[in-house]
């Protein structure tokens, strides 16, 4: 039975999502996530010809999410052979996979290649060498874009700020490098270099970093023109959009905010420096799906120090949504089952971790707060399952989509049993 007076989200009950699915519960709306997706398709993909989107698949990935990602239009990034993986298994358009990452490992470009993955993002020397080395084992021509990194980081938490030149991401601009790479990718018969693709970094709301970096890439790319007489096709300009998590956030800015001055810089960037406009390729995760999840959370213990403060335990935390832990990332809550009623105390939200920074949400605003309370946590969509452990030996959470206001499980919760599925006792130890 709902109750009216209980947190709804994308049309269901939470707390009956609690109770029929446990907690903590990933709860994921697939209709905010088409409306993303529309939005993505009318404000750039029709609006912009010769455009392409690759959805930054680390942000949130499951079978499910590939297919609806896939009947939505959109191409794929990933960044790892188990991302590329769970593409493969969900029958994903491999020719619209985009594959990155900084160390690639051989079988996993082995992967790549021998599936036809669209194109291999190349971060640096040792990658094309290796590519180049498995595509001509097996004769056949790969399509790349060369990770450069521009110069330029985000304005965002350090730890994903990519873009700047002291990065573990992408060919540096410094000591001819990058002219290196191309003259050694067009001299390759298993490679074709389509182009370049760079990331500033994640959760930005400032355009800035973007038009810097298109600035210096094209000029790149007039050069390249001029004394290699390389012409590049296609232009990768990595994601990042930043989205509205509590209130002291921006908010989250419709794509134009992004993608207007983007194209724009780049129409008259490209005749400024005298080369034909590429074809422009954006990667946004975050901007797809944080808004579109929520996780549940059963309260248990609260403990109250007087004049110090009032500590609030739930059934999870740290391994189900490290973020906060890594980048003091905010969330807001709200208690599901009051959610008619007065916020007027102040608790500060912990996990269950032996860890004392495993805290969820600092002085949150809570009607009177009791064990057994549902509280929901809001925008976790992104980077929460993805990122999710078995911390401490916690099993992790359910998945439940949900669809026209209908949920249905896409990820069964974990059970003690797959704690200790993989492991063997040495028969000394026995
Ligand atoms: C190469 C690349 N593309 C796209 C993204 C997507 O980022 P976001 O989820 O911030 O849009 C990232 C992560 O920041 C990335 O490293
Ligand atoms: N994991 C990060 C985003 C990483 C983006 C990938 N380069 C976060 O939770 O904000």
């Amino acid at each position: 039975m709902t109750n009216p007076s209980n947190f709804h989200f994308a049309g269901c009950d939470t707390v009956e999502l609690a109770k029929q699915f446990g907690t903590p519960l990933y709860v994921v709306s697939e209709d905010i996530i088409n409306v993303k997706c529309q939005q993505i398709r009318e404000l750039f993909l029709n609006k912009y010809p010769n455009t392409k989107v690759a959805y930054a698949s680390k942000a949130f990935l499951t079978l499910a999410m590939c297919k609806i990602i896939d009947r939505e239009g959109l191409g794929l990034d990933v960044v790892s052979g188990g991302e590329l993986y769970t593409a493969i298994n969900a029958d994903f358009p491999m020719e619209k996979v985009m594959f990155h990452g900084n160390n690639k490992s051989y079988e996993e470009l082995v992967l790549a290649v021998d599936n036809n993955v669209g194109r291999i993002i190349v971060d640096n020397f040792f990658e094309l060498d290796m590519l180049a080395s498995i595509a001509k084992d097996r004769d056949k021509i790969v399509s790349i874009l060369f990770r450069v990194a521009p110069g330029i980081g985000g304005k965002t938490h350090e730890y994903i700020s990519t873009g700047q030149t002291d990065s573990k991401f992408g060919i540096c601009l410094e000591g001819n490098m990058v002219q290196m790479a191309v003259k050694q990718a067009v001299a390759s018969p298993n490679i074709d270099l389509k182009g370049f693709h760079f990331h500033v970094g994640s959760q930005l709301f400032d355009i800035h970093g973007y038009l810097s970096s298109i600035q210096v890439v094209l000029r790149i790319m007039r050069e390249l023109k001029s004394t290699l007489g390389f012409v590049a096709e296609e232009l990768n300009i990595g994601g990042g959009f930043g989205i509205n998590y509590t209130d002291g956030d921006e908010e989250t800015k419709p794509l134009s905010f992004f993608v207007d001055p983007i194209m724009a810089n780049i129409k008259t960037g490209c005749e400024i420096v005298g080369i034909d406009m590429p074809t422009i390729i954006i990667e946004p995760g975050r901007w797809v799906v944080g808004e579109a999840g929520i996780t549940l959370y059963t309260v248990g213990a609260i403990k109250e120090i007087p004049e110090v403060r009032t500590y609030a335990s739930i059934d999870g935390g740290f391994p189900d949504n490290p973020r906060p832990a890594l980048y003091k990332s905010k969330y807001h809550g709200i208690l599901a089952n009051k959610a008619d009623k007065v916020a007027d105390k102040t608790v500060t939200i912990a996990g269950k971790c032996c860890e004392t920074g495993d805290i969820l949400i600092w002085d949150l605003q809570v009607p009177q707060i009791e064990s057994g309370d549902t509280l929901a946590v809001l925008k976790t969509g992104a980077y929460n399952y993805s990122m999710a452990s078995n911390y401490n030996r916690l099993p992790r959470p359910a998945v439940v989509l949900l669809s026209g206001g209908k949920p249905q499980v896409i990820v069964e919760r974990e059970c003690y049993q797959d704690l200790i599925a993989r492991e063997i006792i040495p028969s000394s130890l026995r």
